[in-house]
């Protein structure tokens, strides 16, 4: 949690925090208008005291090597243990499972009380959720011109490729970038800033169902956003699946544990980039959901599915163990990667990836789905073959390996579409960062770079 105010660490929300801040009906502005001054002047503190602490060494490995360990950016509301995963401003996921308020009738996280938490670093109460979730939906709707854009797509263009036009295009509308034009202070870019993500994120649920509509039921109505219902609540009804609790409940999870994965995964670091040449939220997250796209990161979760299907239809019904180990060397020979395992940072199996399976744990239809148990099967035997492969560092599964089973079993079988639920979520996380950007005054990222000449130049030296 941010340091100043109430709340410093996860200890001290387990002491009570969140009662005691039951009474508060504030907007995520109001307190975001407290705590930014403070967190100012902590970085500004930072900055003048510890500005030459050295945080690590810069090797070749790390130049040559994906900059894999660099302690190189800041990145407010989430930090990654390799061990333990991840900690949203301290709070693990049981931990927010049991302080983040549900949707009403429902048990999991929802997206409006953890993008408070990511943004905040506090607990909202069920007052504040409840507000942020009114305020969502009330701007939920897209403008006509985006509509008419999305619609003129060609179904065959790759769902998250309209995703990302849609979003950039909603730029038009961008709060951030007419005052800038205006000509407005440093001081109040986090205030444009945090108008256009709530504008952002509230406009995700329909550009999202109207491409899962568009491609897969073309023709068919969308309902109205209901004013009553939270984010998620809204996007499940918008896809056709409202009347499913079940699977509205899994992707109200699913959202809010993808949200944020702190700063140095691809879709985070790349919005973080482009928000740092002042680029508004749109634009910034646009790139972000390019990155995202890709195979060896979000795109991933479409190709665990597609994967275990192959697998399934390759063994048929009752697969040994034996089997699979069969089927991972034979993925490992042929020089493919397994999908939904390794981690750029991760050395344990996923928290997230855990959340998800302990999903399925508590409904006995999941557990009896042939594609959900071929999933935990892979768990079982994945993490010793790819050991005994020896290449990568992390033989463990991270949340791409479960997450499309569930989907898939609730009727949502559509693997292109599935990084798009990824990249709704992921916006809680990059947007955040670019509010807090902003407020702190961020500069313009721009690293060094050295050829191989220049790197062998400075080692003779
Ligand atoms: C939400 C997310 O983005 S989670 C990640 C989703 N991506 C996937 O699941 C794709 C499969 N996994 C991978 O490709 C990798 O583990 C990554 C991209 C996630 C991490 O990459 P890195 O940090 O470079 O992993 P690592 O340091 O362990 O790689 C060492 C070697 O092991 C290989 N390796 C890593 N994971 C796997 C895997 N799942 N299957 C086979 N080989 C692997 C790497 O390709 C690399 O091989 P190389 O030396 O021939 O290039
Ligand atoms: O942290 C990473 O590099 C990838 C990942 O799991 C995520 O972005 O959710």
């Amino acid at each position: 949690m941010f340091r100043s105010g109430a709340v410093s660490s996860a200890r001290q929300f387990s002491r009570g925090f969140a009662q005691r801040r039951l009474a508060s009906t504030k907007t995520v502005r109001e307190v975001l208008e407290e705590v930014v001054p403070q967190q100012q002047l902590r970085l500004k503190q930072l900055k003048t005291e510890h500005g030459q602490a050295v945080l690590g060494d810069v090797k070749v490995e790390h130049v040559v090597g994906g900059m894999r360990g660099l302690k190189a950016m800041l990145w407010e509301a989430s930090v990654l243990d390799p061990n333990e995963g991840i900690r949203f401003h301290g709070l693990t996921i049981p931990d927010c499972q049991k302080a983040l308020t549900p949707a009403p009738g429902g048990k999991e996280i929802i997206a409006e009380s953890m993008f408070w938490l990511l943004l905040t670093g506090k607990v909202p109460t069920e007052a504040e959720t409840r507000q942020l979730s009114r305020q969502l939906a009330e701007k939920g709707d897209l403008p006509e011109f985006i509509e008419k854009l999305i619609d003129s797509l060609p179904p065959t263009l790759h769902p998250m490729t309209q995703l990302g036009i849609g979003v950039a295009a909603l730029n038009h509308d961008s709060k951030f970038q007419a005052a800038y034009e205006r000509g407005i202070k440093k001081s109040e870019y986090w205030t444009y800033a945090l108008e256009d993500s709530l504008d952002l994120l509230a406009r995700l649920p329909a550009l999202a169902a109207r491409i899962y509509r568009n491609v897969y039921n073309p023709g068919k109505p969308l309902p109205k956003i209901n004013k009553d219902l939270d984010l998620v609540g809204n996007y499940v009804n918008l896809l056709g699946f409202g009347d499913n609790h079940d699977l509205t409940e899994y992707l109200r999870l699913y959202i809010a544990i993808h949200g944020d994965h702190e700063g140095g995964n691809a879709s985070a670091h790349t919005s973080h980039l482009v928000g740092s040449t002042l680029s508004d939220p749109y634009l910034s997250y646009a790139a972000a959901l390019y990155a995202l796209a890709g195979p060896l990161h979000g795109l991933a979760n479409q190709e665990v599915l597609r994967w275990q299907m192959n697998m399934q239809k390759e063994l048929g019904g009752n697969i040994a163990p034996q089997d699979i180990k069969d089927f991972l060397w034979k993925t490992l020979k042929s020089g493919q990667v397994v999908p939904g395992y390794g981690h750029g940072v991760l050395r344990n199996p996923d928290p997230r990836f855990i959340a998800l399976q302990e999903f399925c744990d508590t409904r006995p239809e999941l557990l009896a789905d042939p594609i959900v148990q071929l999933v935990k099967k892979t768990y079982e035997v994945a993490p010793g073959v790819l050991k005994e492969h020896g290449k990568t560092k992390n033989p463990y599964p991270n949340v791409d390996a479960a997450s499309g089973c569930v989907l898939y079993h609730y009727g949502l079988t559509q693997f292109k579409y599935y990084t798009v639920i990824f990249g709704v979520s992921r916006a809680l996380g990059c947007l955040t960062q670019y509010v807090w950007s902003r407020a702190l005054g961020l500069p313009i990222e721009r690293p060094k770079s050295l050829s191989m000449d220049a790197i062998e130049k400075l080692i003779k030296q």
